[in-house]
């Protein structure tokens, strides 16, 4: 039976669908691990669940290595794994990506209206004993302009929701984006920094989007403005942004995600924002609702079982996306190859020195991995399938 193991707190939905399937051998961590614990506790996984926290890096993979037959990232993004490792060691990679938008589209509204009206300050001095009762430097959300980095699923959420209490929306965004009610796509960035009284991003982390708010964008943003960053750690320069609250130029700001994030509970986050007035600072927890975790739980173990069981890839982010209906009473091989010429001719003739009848057979590819499902007469037997994975383009295969 296939060895599963969970990380990170995964939803009790995602157990009960592969218990509909009959995979019961699932292990479950909590939070995040240690690089070398993790590397003990994926060894002999051919399923691996994970959210944003787990690195699985390319000695993580290595470790899993060879039964790992798929990764599924409970979240979104899909930036902690290696997935170009993932690609060349044959297996695919599915995350979930709409399930938690709403979440954080909602929380990220919340904390416009909270920073614009200084609420977190004013909490804080409440509780410490002061009844600070003062309109000054507290301002309504509507007709306040909202500026958007990333109008992507998220991002074009925000901007529906904050139309909606009436702020006037802009955006900028590497691509042509469809602008939902009345916003505006903005091209110039620095046009859309001094415009934004609040200024959200939502953006992938990685290459291409690390410190996009440093200390000269930050300049360029309006004096007294909000910054919201429920993105990824790496794209705002914290450095640099504690500086600009410090000043004052910016007035208050909500992160959600940081640049080295605790592991686990009880790890409490380095920060040189701790203790600045009117920043909101948490956990990492944007999508983190009830509904979007139950809901990531279900839409992702869905997609692991019906790879592990049948070997379609639909929503793979790293794999060549095949679909691909059972045939009846077929035996099923799975084939990930190098993407080079005359592999196909060899597996079938292969298949018909071992007697073995193609019922039907498809092939897709992505750069330099070839992914081949072919349904067969009768049994592929022990020796027909170390036979293939023998052959000099094979990555890996298998028999579901
Ligand atoms: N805080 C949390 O709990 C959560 C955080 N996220 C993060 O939110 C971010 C956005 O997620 P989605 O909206 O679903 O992604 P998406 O892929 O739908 O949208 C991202 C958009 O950013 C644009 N983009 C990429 N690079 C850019 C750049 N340099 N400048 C301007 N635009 C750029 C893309 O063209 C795309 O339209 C991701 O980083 C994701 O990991 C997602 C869910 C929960
Ligand atoms: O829930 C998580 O662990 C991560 C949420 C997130 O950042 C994502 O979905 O990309």
């Amino acid at each position: 039976m296939a060895k599963i193991v969970f990380f990170e707190n995964i939803h009790p939905s995602a157990r009960a669908v592969f218990a509909r399937a009959g995979l019961t051998d699932i292990t479950t961590y909590n939070s995040a691990l240690s690089p070398e614990a993790l590397i003990e506790a994926v060894r002999g996984a051919e399923v691996l669940g994970i959210r944003s926290r787990t690195q699985m890096d390319r000695a993580a993979l290595a470790a899993a290595a060879p039964s790992l037959r798929t990764v599924g990232c409970f979240c979104i993004g899909t930036n902690q794994v290696d997935l170009k490792g993932a690609a060349e060691q044959g297996v695919p990679v599915f995350n979930a990506p709409f399930s938690n938008t709403r979440s954080v589209a909602e929380l990220v509204i919340a904390e416009a209206i909270l920073l614009l009206r200084r609420v977190p300050e004013k909490s804080d001095r409440v509780h410490h004993g002061h009844w600070d009762k003062t309109a000054t430097g507290a301002y309504e959300a509507r007709g306040k302009t909202l500026g958007i980095i990333g109008y992507g699923n998220i991002g074009s959420q925000v901007g529906t929701l904050a139309e909606s209490i009436g702020m006037r929306v802009i955006f900028h965004d590497l691509e042509a984006k469809l602008p939902l009610g009345n916003a505006r796509a903005q091209p110039d960035l620095s046009v859309l920094l001094g415009e934004a009284d609040v200024l959200t991003l939502h953006v992938p982390g990685g290459r291409g989007t690390e410190n996009i708010i440093n200390a000269d964008t930050l300049k360029q943003m309006k004096p007294g403005s909000i910054l919201i960053n429920a993105s990824r750690g790496g794209v705002v320069d914290i450095d640099a942004l504690r500086d600009a609250l410090v000043s004052k130029h910016i007035a208050g700001a909500a992160l959600d995600v940081f640049p080295v994030e605790p592991k686990s509970v009880d790890e409490p986050l380095a920060s040189p924002l701790i203790g600045l007035p009117n920043v909101i600072l948490t956990p990492h927890i944007g999508g983190s609702t009830m509904e979007s975790q139950e809901n990531i739980g279900i839409e992702v173990a869905e997609k692991l079982v019906r790879f592990i069981q049948t070997g379609t890839t639909k929503g793979a982010v790293n794999f060549p996306e095949l679909s691909y209906e059972d045939a009846e009473g077929a035996a099923r091989l799975l084939h990930v190859h190098r993407n080079e010429p005359g592999v196909l001719a060899s597996l079938n003739n292969l298949l018909a020195e071992r007697k073995l009848n193609i019922v039907s057979q498809r092939l897709h590819t992505k750069g330099g991995i070839g992914y081949v499902i072919t349904d067969v007469d009768g049994n592929i037997d022990a020796g027909a399938l170390e036979a293939v994975r023998k052959q000099s383009s094979t990555i890996r295969a298998d028999v579901v």
